[in-house]
Parts: C-alpha cells; sequence; structure tokens
C-alpha cells in the first residue's frame, strides 16, 4: 500500500484501491495517507484520477504562457492586494513570506527576490470577490478553457482526496467536503527561469523561499527538473530533495488543516532551489553555470470561505485540549496572502 523510499523518506502512497468498491481498501489507503500527513505533512500519490495526458497537456499551456511576449501576459495583471491572488506576476513580484505579518520584516525580505513568474487561477462565476484576470483570448486561444476544465478536473481528484483522509481520520467520509462545496481553489502555473546557479547558491536569489501553504491541502503538479525541498521532519533547517516520481503528484498538508486538526496533521516547511545542474555549462562567457527552467502547477484546495471551521472531531480530549479558537476560513486565507504582495 504504502512504501518509504528511505533516501527520500516522503512516502509514497498508491491510490488506485481506493476506487476498488471494496470498503478495506479505501480504509487502507486512507490510514496510508493520515500517517503520511501525520508524520512528513507530504504524499507522493500514484494511481490518482488525473489522467497523465491532461497534466501533459496543462504542462504545454503552462509553457506557451509563459513564453508569450511580456507585452501580452501584462495585459492580465495581479492587482496590486494580496487578497485578489488572480492574473500574471513577473519575475520579482511576489515574495513568498513565512509567517511575517509587519510591513517593515516584510520589506527586508523582500530584498532577495523569488526568481520566478506566476499566474493564478480560480473560478469564475458572479458569487466570487476575487474574478479571474485572463489575458484575451486571442492571444492564446484555448488557453482559459483549458484551466478552466482543469479547475475541475483538480476538484474532482480533491474530492477524493478530501474523502479518503476522512475515511483515514476516521471522520464520517463526506465530512471534509462539507466545507469543500464552493471550489474556493486555486490553481498557480509556476515558471521559474533559467539563473546562474551561483546566484541560488550564494543567497542572492531565491526560486521560491522556504514557506508553508496557507489552505487545506496543496496538490502539486512538478516538471521531471527538479528543485523541489522539503525540511527534514528530524532536523529543522535541513532540506531534503523531493524529486519528481513519474506517474505521482505530491501532495501537502497546509496550515489551515493543520490548525483544523489541533496540530495532528503538519504542514511541513518547503522551498525551491537549484535543480540538478544542465551538463553543458552556459552563459557570456561560457563559464557561468545556469539551472535549467522549471514550470509547475500547485492546486490549492481551500474550504469555503464562508465556513467556520473548529477543531476536528477526535483530534482533541481531555489530555489533548483544543489549541485553536474556531477561525472563519476567508479571513484567515485574506490574512495569509496580504503578506506576500
Ligand atoms: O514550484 C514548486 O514546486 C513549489 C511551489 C510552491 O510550493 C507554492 O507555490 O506554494
Ligand atoms: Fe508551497
Amino acid at each position: 500500500m504504502s512504501g518509504t523510499n528511505p533516501s527520500l523518506s516522503i512516502p509514497v502512497v498508491d491510490f488506485g484501491p481506493f476506487s476498488s468498491g471494496r470498503r478495506e481498501d479505501a480504509i487502507a489507503v486512507g490510514k496510508a495517507l493520515y500517517e503520511a500527513f501525520r508524520d512528513y505533512g507530504f504524499a507522493y500519490v500514484s494511481n490518482h484520477t488525473v489522467p497523465q495526458h491532461i497534466l501533459d497537456e496543462a504542462f504545454a499551456w503552462n509553457a506557451r504562457f509563459f513564453a508569450l511576449p511580456q507585452s501580452v501576459k501584462e495585459k492580465a495583471p495581479h492587482p496590486p492586494y494580496g487578497w485578489w491572488h488572480r492574473g500574471y506576476s513577473g519575475l520579482g513580484r511576489e515574495k513568498v513570506v513565512q509567517m511575517v505579518y509587519d510591513k517593515e520584516s516584510i520589506g527586508e525580505l523582500r530584498k532577495v527576490p523569488d526568481f520566478k513568474e506566476s499566474f493564478e487561477i480560480g473560478r469564475d462565476g458572479p458569487d466570487t470577490k476575487t474574478p479571474n484576470i485572463w489575458i484575451p483570448d486571442e492571444d492564446l486561444p484555448g488557453f482559459r478553457e483549458f484551466f478552466t476544465r482543469f479547475f475541475d478536473i483538480g476538484y474532482e481528484m480533491e474530492v477524493q482526496m478530501l474523502r479518503a483522509i476522512a475515511i483515514g481520520m476516521g471522520l464520517p467520509d463526506e465530512f471534509f467536503l462539507e466545507y469543500h462545496q464552493r471550489k474556493d481553489n486555486q490553481i498557480r502555473l509556476l515558471h521559474y527561469p533559467p539563473v546562474q546557479e551561483s546566484l541560488l547558491n550564494d543567497g542572492k536569489m531565491e526560486r521560491i523561499a522556504s514557506h508553508t501553504d496557507f489552505g487545506t491541502m496543496t496538490m502539486l503538479f512538478q516538471d521531471s527538473v527538479g528543485g523541489l525541498e522539503v525540511e527534514d521532519i528530524h532536523e529543522k533547517g535541513k532540506f531534503n530533495p523531493a524529486p519528481y516520481i513519474p506517474g505521482t503528484i505530491v501532495v501537502n498538508i497546509g496550515d489551515f488543516l493543520q490548525r483544523w486538526s489541533n496540530d495532528h496533521l503538519r504542514s511541513t516547511l518547503h522551498r525551491v532551489r537549484a535543480p540538478p545542474l544542465d551538463e553543458t555549462p552556459q552563459g557570456a562567457d561560457g563559464t557561468q553555470k545556469m539551472t535549467r527552467a522549471r514550470y509547475s502547477i500547485p492546486y490549492f484546495v481551500t474550504a469555503d470561505h464562508e465556513k467556520v471551521i473548529d477543531t476536528l472531531p477526535g483530534c482533541f480530549s481531555e489530555s489533548d485540549p483544543k489549541k485553536y479558537e474556531p477561525i472563519n476560513s476567508g479571513e484567515y486565507i485574506s490574512r495569509r496572502l496580504n503578506a506576500t504582495y
């Protein structure tokens, strides 16, 4: 069911049996996921519900989008407020910060830019406070249509994962679904252009600084380039590579679910640094080593913004009292997003 590769430590969970129709299979998958999220906060999930050809298409669109002229990408600018997290952010625009809310400290941290560009997509519809910001369709016909569809394909995966986690935690199967009806989710297209490797190693530049995610969980689709690193569960400050494993997606717990679970599930620090080097050194003088470009597509699963959550049943007792007050999902997420812009 699940196996631990000692060099990776993040468990690989085979999701296939979850849909076998047998209750014991569903329980075994749920338990394996629960244990991975309890111990590591991360799991590689294989035999998931997103077809490979859809992922290939998603990465092809991702590359096509970022290859557009800068002036076209800037037709869909990210608004100047963190809470309206939609549209395009160019290189250095966003700085992911870890739990720092005061302006002065955020300013300090921003001096080392994140060397990435991104495009954020949420649900469409009249009842969202944060409508999507698309480039005109004629600039990349099919792009909007594809990601509108991909948003729903991701939601189907989310539904399965939320059921599995609930079963693994001994909660009613649909427990989490009741809080995840409205698809208040977000897809993020990411492109990390090639960069001189020494800048990353010297800390003059970052790809994505070490952070935890905010929401319920993140389903991360990554290309084969590498660069994702996850904090060691035994050694603070030590980061281990989480390379691409063909056919899997990386799923990790966010702060919201960690809090909801009274810290029974972990939201683990991760970052993106240099992937393995290109074999051929590049650069004007032929000596500067350039990293390869990386593309990734995290799908952030978020609870319905109007929902208030209190500690999960089964995650508190007399000897393990509730650590957190009930909180409104939307407020929690906006507060975190406002710190990144
Ligand atoms: O590019 C990646 O693989 C990581 C992205 C990430 O951690 C994030 O956007 O929160
Ligand atoms: Fe992340």
